[in-house]
């Protein structure tokens, strides 16, 4: 698909920005730019900042793609953040703890921090809206999340993608949903941070199951179990530590999950690939020359798993396959329990109680039922 020339929309007079230069920092900076805001990025690098600012590109991580003239760049933190409204953080998860003092000193007072990240971090097995809010003492009323399918290149290029927006303030998520709002992007809205940020976490490693027995050559049935036995694990999981079941049927829970474990433009899923054609991890953090969020997020969401009693198959066999201590043509979807006994399948996939995004399907549901 050819990429769209540049847009020009009314400006809306918001400036905003994005920490993150990286593919989605990239593309969510073009939806920004193309909803009307002034955005202003921060690239660790001058040269890449420079490129956005003047050719409108980045050719390192969305080649051929088109920014906004609204969009520009700079290597300077506080330059970036300050007198923004809504700051949008896309920096590998593991490194934003880092970077959050430097931002808080440029904050605007009534600034709004919105990560667009999927990761845990590791050591305290805190989602990053809870890094934010334990490491700034930020108001949770001013943390959202944004999450869903959401491969960058493909939003980059303007295919129709939808995703959600989540905070404890339902006015937020309203104002993050309104300011990413193009014709290319719909923004739904839900106050389950937990469950909108566990979804985004939790498909990255059932991604990388996928990739795995992909690259060992099992097909489609195989995958399909695991993806169905995945959601059932995030579903699981999630709920444990008080998400929404409904959060997790949809856009940021089996929407993501079916994009990221179908498309070779994860690098979840390509990460488990190279695994599975037999690379050990060394030579596949050294292969990427992206973040792969997945992998680090194994651990801590084992960790946290057991400290509620839920039980993660998949996720256990990812981790004994990073270690290299499970042959990945031995990872499976579990469909016994280890003592061979078969455990009753819950199949009650759709909730009663369905968000606005699935309502649809939940009509197509009773109608099936029905017949
Ligand atoms: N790429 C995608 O399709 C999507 C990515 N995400 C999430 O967005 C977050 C960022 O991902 P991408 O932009 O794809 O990653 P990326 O690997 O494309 O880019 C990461 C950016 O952060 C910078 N960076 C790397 N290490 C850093 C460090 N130690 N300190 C500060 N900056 C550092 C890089 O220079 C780069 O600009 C991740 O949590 C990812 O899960 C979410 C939705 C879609
Ligand atoms: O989160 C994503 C799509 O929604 C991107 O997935 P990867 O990080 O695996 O590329």
């Amino acid at each position: 698909m050819t990429p769209a020339g540049p847009r020009s929309r009314n400006s809306t007079g918001r400036r905003v920005a994005v920490v993150g230069a990286g593919s989605w920092g990239t593309s969510f900076a073009k939806i920004l730019g193309d909803a009307g805001s002034e955005v202003v990025m921060w690239a660790r690098r001058p040269e890449l900042a420079q490129e956005i600012s003047i050719a409108k590109r980045n050719s390192d991580y969305l080649p051929g793609i088109n920014l906004p003239l609204s969009v520009t760049a700079t290597p300077d933190l506080a330059e970036a953040v300050s007198g923004a409204s809504l700051v949008f953080l896309a920096v590998p998860s593991q490194s934003l703890r880092g970077q959050l003092p430097a931002i808080e000193s440029s904050l605007n007072g009534d600034a709004a921090l919105v990560s667009l990240m999927k990761g845990v971090e590791r050591g305290t097995n805190l989602r990053m809206s809870q890094v934010i809010e334990e490491t700034l003492d930020y108001d949770p009323d001013r943390i959202a999340v944004v999450s869903g399918p959401n491969l960058a290149l493909e939003i980059a290029q303007e295919q129709p993608t939808a995703a959600v927006a989540s905070s404890r303030s339902l006015e937020l998520a309203k104002t993050v949903a309104m300011a990413s709002a193009t014709p290319y992007f719909k923004t739904f809205v839900n106050v389950d941070v937990i469950g909108t940020e566990f979804g985004g976490v939790l498909k990255n490693l059932i991604a990388l199951a996928i990739g795995i027995v992909d690259g060992v050559g099992y097909g489609e049935n195989t995958k399909a179990s695991i993806i169905t036995r995945g959601l059932v694990e995030m579903t699981d999981f999630a709920v444990a530590f008080g998400a929404e079941p409904p959060t997790l049927q949809g856009l940021a829970g089996l929407g993501d999950l079916i994009a990221t474990c179908q498309s070779p433009l994860s690098r979840n899923n390509t990460a488990g690939r190279l695994l599975g054609q037999g690379y050990n991890l060394d030579d596949v953090v050294a292969q990427m020359n992206q973040t792969a969020e997945g992998i680090a997020s194994v651990r801590p969401v084992l960790a946290l798993a057991q400290s509620r009693g839920v039980s993660m198959p998949i996720v256990e066999q990812v981790n004994m396959v990073l270690e290299g201590t499970l042959s990945p043509q031995n990872l499976a979807p579990h469909l016994t329990t280890e003592d061979g006994v078969p455990q009753p399948e819950s199949s009650d996939i759709l909730p009663q109680e369905a968000p606005e995004e699935t309502r649809g399907l939940r009509r197509l549901w009773n109608t099936l039922k029905g017949m």
